[in-house]
């Protein structure tokens, strides 16, 4: 099982320890294609093109998306898009936040489904039971 996680790197990193929390569950489930979305450190080394290039050929390889969509990002939702137009079943969990109400183009769409979560532990339950759900 391939799994593309998706989580904002250049729209702020206000989240990142919770895309680590996320992937380490993923984890349990495959194998995590962009590891580095969580990781404390962003190498700077490859170009756009290449980032761009490499992420496009991991989306080709997953089986599934999976998306922390809390802090809006250009790069999320454009691998959002891009996974549904590809036909892969896709995932977004995002945390309860009364300023903050998610994207109408992810919660409208009906081949995305969202979750929302308070505690890191709901969101690995969610994630449990994505993968206990897949057929
Ligand atoms: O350095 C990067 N590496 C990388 O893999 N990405 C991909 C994976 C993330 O899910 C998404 C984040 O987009 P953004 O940087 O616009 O927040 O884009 C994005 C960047 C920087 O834009």
């Amino acid at each position: 099982m391939n799994i593309y996680f998706s989580g904002s790197i250049r729209g702020g990193r206000q989240d990142a320890k919770t895309y680590n929390q996320l992937i380490d569950e993923l984890k349990k489930f495959g194998d995590v294609l962009t590891e580095h979305v969580g990781s404390s450190e962003i190498s700077s080394e490859p170009t756009d093109r290449e980032i761009h290039r490499q992420d496009m050929q991991w989306l080709k390889e997953a089986n599934l998306l999976i998306g922390e969509v809390t802090t809006p990002s250009h790069g999320v939702g454009y691998e959002i898009g891009y996974a549904v137009a590809m036909g892969k079943p896709v995932f977004c969990l995002h945390q309860k936040k009364e300023e903050k109400a998610l994207s109408a183009m992810l919660n409208g769409d009906p081949a995305i489904k969202c979750f929302e979560y308070a505690e890191i532990e709901e969101a690995r339950a969610i994630i449990q039971n994505i993968f206990t759900n897949l057929q």
